[in-house]
């Protein structure tokens, strides 16, 4: 991966841009377990003015499904795309999914290497699988061993490392190409991109929007190819609440049926 030197302040947002965002790690911090991640107060908030203000034009780009996507946050239904683009759902509520590649066998493999190392969390997810091993670090390199040996008669299934996270994916599914794809459509189109993210399999998303001629920021230490960085959620919480505020300063959020 290139590691280029980032600008050290981020621009402000501009109308114009068409904003992609990270979840786990950038607009949430971390968690023990994926069930354990909190939505940080006033941040549906802020994500409602900012839609507001771009026309439209934001997204969640996720590892994680749409289903969860749209739980965390609830009221508001996005732009999404989950499990690494395996799923993406564009700006007029239209849902597609890549082509399932043949899954059972691996899903099977990593429940029982599960079983063996205690530890281990499995996690199912339309068209993928997710193998963490936060609670049992020691265990990280022996999964990932197995997990290499598994797909290296299956170059139609590709590993990625995330944070404390195996995930096994169709190779095609990159973040990378659920940004392109929202970017030839409405209300993407024709704006400058700008996507957030903290890891490794942020990467694409970042060459993504830097070959579109936009901005990829990363969040927190590491080698990257992003443009520009902050230090944490925090700091990017608040960098997107200083931007809703000066872009958006008479909106209201329409009233939801949860209010
Ligand atoms: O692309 P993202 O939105 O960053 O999602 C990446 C993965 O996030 C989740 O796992 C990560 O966050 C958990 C909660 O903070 C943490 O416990 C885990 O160690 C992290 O790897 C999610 O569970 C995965 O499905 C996503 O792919």
């Amino acid at each position: 991966m290139p590691h280029r030197p980032t600008t050290e302040v981020l621009p402000p947002l501009s109308a114009d841009v068409a904003l992609f965002l990270d979840f786990d790690g950038t607009l949430a911090e971390i968690a023990p377990r994926p069930d354990a991640v909190s939505v940080p107060p006033g941040l549906i908030d802020t994500l409602q003015r900012l839609r507001h203000a771009l026309d439209g034009a934001l997204a969640v780009v996720s590892g994680r499904p749409l289903a969860q996507l749209d739980e965390l946050l609830h009221p508001l239904r996005l732009p999404l795309a989950g499990v690494h683009g395996v799923q993406r759902r564009s700006a007029d509520d239209q849902v597609q999914q890549l082509a399932a590649a043949a899954l059972e066998d691996v899903r099977a493999a990593v429940q029982a290497l599960a079983a063996r190392l205690p530890g281990l969390l499995v996690e199912h997810k339309p068209g993928a699988v997710a193998l963490h091993y936060r609670q049992a670090p020691e265990s990280g390199p022996q999964a990932e061993a197995a997990l290499r040996e598994l797909l290296a008669e299956r170059p139609q299934l590709a590993l990625l490392h995330g944070k404390m996270v195996l995930e096994v994916k169709p190779a095609q599914a990159s973040k990378g190409q659920a940004i392109r794809a929202f970017l030839r459509e409405p209300p993407f189109l024709g704006r400058r991109p700008l996507f957030v993210g903290d890891d490794m399999t942020d990467e694409d998303g970042f060459a993504a929007v830097q070959a579109a001629g936009g901005l990829g920021v990363k969040i927190g230490p590491g080698p990257s190819a992003a443009g520009a960085r902050l230090p944490d959620p925090a700091a990017l919480r608040d960098w997107l609440a200083r931007s809703a505020a000066r872009l958006a300063p008479a909106f209201s959020a329409p009233p939801t049926a949860a209010s």
